[in-house]
């Protein structure tokens, strides 16, 4: 039973998984972008730290971008008509995601630019 309902679980979180991955532009680019940070921290050889920061980051990212996406639709289903607070609900979710990838950014120049230097 406890198992039959841990499988629902998994099942119902990859079906969320795949509808972010396929209906939004931005958690693809995401994606992209974290296989090619990854192959270059192979191709460099990171140390083990570099390569916990560098994962934390990006999950950090693509986590934000699926809770984005979950405004986004929330607020969708409340109102499809023009609501200042719609606009802040969705400018701030959005907001949260430029913060993260902007720390992305920061960790990846101060991670990388030292094995390229
Ligand atoms: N109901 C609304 N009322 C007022 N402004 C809105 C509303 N819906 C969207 N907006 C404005 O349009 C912007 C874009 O919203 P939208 O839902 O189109 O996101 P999106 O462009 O699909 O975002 P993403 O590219 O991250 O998926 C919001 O940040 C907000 O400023």
């Amino acid at each position: 039973m406890k198992n039959s309902s841990f499988r629902k679980s998994f099942y119902i979180a990859c079906k969320g998984l795949k509808y972010a991955i396929v209906t939004e532009r931005n958690i693809k680019i995401h994606l992209i972008m974290a296989v090619l940070v990854s192959l270059l921290g192979w191709y460099l050889g990171i140390s083990n730290l570099e390569w916990l920061i560098v994962i934390l980051t990006i999950t950090l990212v693509i986590v934000l971008e699926i809770v984005n996406t979950v405004v986004e639709n929330i607020v969708d289903l409340i109102t499809l008509e023009y609501h200042p607070l719609a606009a802040i609900a969705k400018d701030l979710s959005a907001g949260a995601v430029l913060v993260a990838a902007l720390g992305a950014a920061i960790v990846g120049a101060v991670t990388f630019l030292k094995y390229l230097t």
